[in-house]
């Protein structure tokens, strides 16, 4: 696992845009699987910020979501689907045909889990997943103790990942869905890259798990330490618990620019 420390959230974005602009520049096509949430967002304005000023070819790039609540109409504001739609897909310009996701709606909630299992497999896989961090140390909505071979499956969100989430539904957590559709942890872990991307002195805690606990369950995201190519961008707060860090440090700026992350 590769841990680079940034100054900020916006140098964490714009590294990894950069890194998703190479990886498009080699494979046109590529599917980028993308993460909600706040923490991604100056990724995706890097990115479309390269695109607009023609540094990126992003026309053929196709988006695979990684997690959906269940039960919201895909049209409601805060549907994953919405999200994506608002914030990656429409600044990028690419159309819904660029995108494949899970059925938050669908009747048979296992059979869309399937269903997106399916997809995901016949789209060729993720090139690179962009991942946040829940502050509980979630990946999707793998909350602690999912099985770290899990598939796309149904999932009851925690009361903290709730609470963390009605920012997004006027503050109301009665307005939070409890059930979710999230890729397993084994499904995250068949993208070829991995990227986590962790902000701010809250997720302190979780990065620390992450990068310098044990493979276990109960931080989802540690499971990224058994993939062989996972790249952990964090800001000076977020790495503020890791014992390594100057390791880390010291690591990346020894690093020639041709490897990328
Ligand atoms: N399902 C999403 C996760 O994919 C995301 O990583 C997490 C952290 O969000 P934020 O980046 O806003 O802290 O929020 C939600 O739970």
């Amino acid at each position: 696992m590769e841990v680079v420390i940034v100054s900020d959230a916006k140098a964490g974005g714009a590294l990894i845009a950069g890194a998703m602009a190479e990886l498009l520049g080699r494979k046109p096509d590529a599917l980028l699987g993308v993460a909600t949430g706040s923490t991604p967002l100056p990724v995706y304005e890097a990115l479309a910020a390269r695109a607009g000023s023609g540094a990126a070819d992003v026309s053929r790039a196709r988006i695979a979501q990684l997690d959906e609540y269940v039960g919201l109409p895909a049209d409601h504001p805060e549907s994953y689907r919405s999200v994506l739609r608002r914030e990656v897909l429409e600044p990028l310009g690419l159309g819904m045909d660029a995108f494949i996701g899970p059925d938050g709606t669908a009747e048979d909630v296992r059979a869309a889990c399937e269903a997106y299992d399916r997809a995901l497999a016949e789209a060729g896989g993720v090139d690179l997943q962009l991942l946040g961090i829940g502050t509980d140390g979630h990946i999707g909505f793998n909350e602690p103790c999912s099985s770290l071979a899990s598939r796309t499956r149904i999932k009851t969100l925690t009361e903290q990942t709730r609470v963390d989430n009605a920012r997004f539904f006027d503050g109301d957590i009665e307005q939070v869905p409890h059930h979710v559709i999230t890729q397993g942890i084994g499904t995250i872990l068949e993208a070829r890259h991995l990227v986590l991307l962790a902000t701010g002195e809250g997720k302190a805690d979780a990065v620390a798990a992450t990068v310098e606990g044990p493979v276990a369950a109960v931080c989802p995201a540690s499971a990224l330490q058994l993939h062989p190519h996972a790249t952990v961008v964090v800001d000076e707060a977020a790495a503020s618990k890791l014992k390594l860090a100057d390791y880390f440090r010291q690591t990346f700026a020894a690093k020639p620019a041709w490897q990328g992350i």
